[in-house]
């Protein structure tokens, strides 16, 4: 029997222990946490984050949003954070991953690429074969002077994204200006394991649960 599955829902910029609450009531499958970045509006303090992370249930996961990319960085990171997955936003080296496992093996790895053009397809392929354990597609520019690694409210080139979905071997989110607008047209033209959404589910930057319910409903429906 093959029954059809919903799309996974991560609910990310948590930034407050109601916020948490509220997406967990809503259905969220993951919550996300995000650091210190060079730009973006979601950071929210370590200390916090950590207190986040002790108030949520299995099996609703934590993704730490990290922008260092240094094994020992990350590794310390974590462990002020204590979330059950590390999503990293910038690139990192090729032996980074093997560090990370060995010095975090229960952890889940999630690795970001930001999709420009086609060029990102090879990029991704790579984090896969370096072992991660998740994709997810977001809409940064880790080009530009001050660094853009997310929480960009903007969509990107969604032909890029279902062609890494259709190469991958491990599951791969969506990320990037999503909202009840667009949910379902993503799911259908990209195809992903999963969705991430920060600011399309916000109103002046506090998580809407009217907008949550919403777009959770278009996951069901
Ligand atoms: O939100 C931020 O400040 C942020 C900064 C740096 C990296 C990631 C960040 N947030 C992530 O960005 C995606 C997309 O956000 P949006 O839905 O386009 O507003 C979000 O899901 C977070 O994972």
């Amino acid at each position: 029997m093959h029954l059809p599955l919903r799309t996974r829902i991560k609910i990310c910029c948590i930034s407050s222990l109601d916020e948490a609450q509220l997406a967990i009531r809503l259905g969220a499958d993951a919550l996300g946490l995000v650091g210190q970045m060079p730009s973006g509006p979601g950071v929210v303090a370590d200390g916090l984050a950590a207190q986040i992370v002790r108030s949520t249930p299995p099996p609703v996961a934590t993704f730490m949003l990290t922008s260092e990319t240094s094994a020992v960085a990350i590794v310390a990171h974590q462990q002020r954070v204590g979330a059950n997955t590390i999503q990293l936003v910038d690139a990192v080296r090729p032996e980074t991953y093997a560090q990370l496992r060995s010095a975090l093996p229960a952890i889940k790895l999630v690795q970001v690429i930001h999709v420009i053009d086609e060029r990102n397809c090879d990029e991704a392929m790579q984090a896969v074969q370096n072992g991660v354990d998740a994709l997810l597609l977001d809409s940064g520019n880790p080009n530009l002077a001050v660094k853009e690694l997310g929480g960009t409210g903007r969509v990107h080139n969604w032909a890029v994204s279902r062609q890494i979905v259709e190469q991958s071997s491990v599951p791969v989110f969506l990320a990037g200006g999503l909202s009840t607008d667009n949910v379902r047209r993503a799911i259908d033209t990209v195809g992903p394991f999963g969705l991430d959404v920060c600011s399309g589910v916000r109103t002046n930057g506090q998580l809407d649960a009217h907008k949550l319910e919403s777009l959770m409903r278009l996951l069901t429906d």
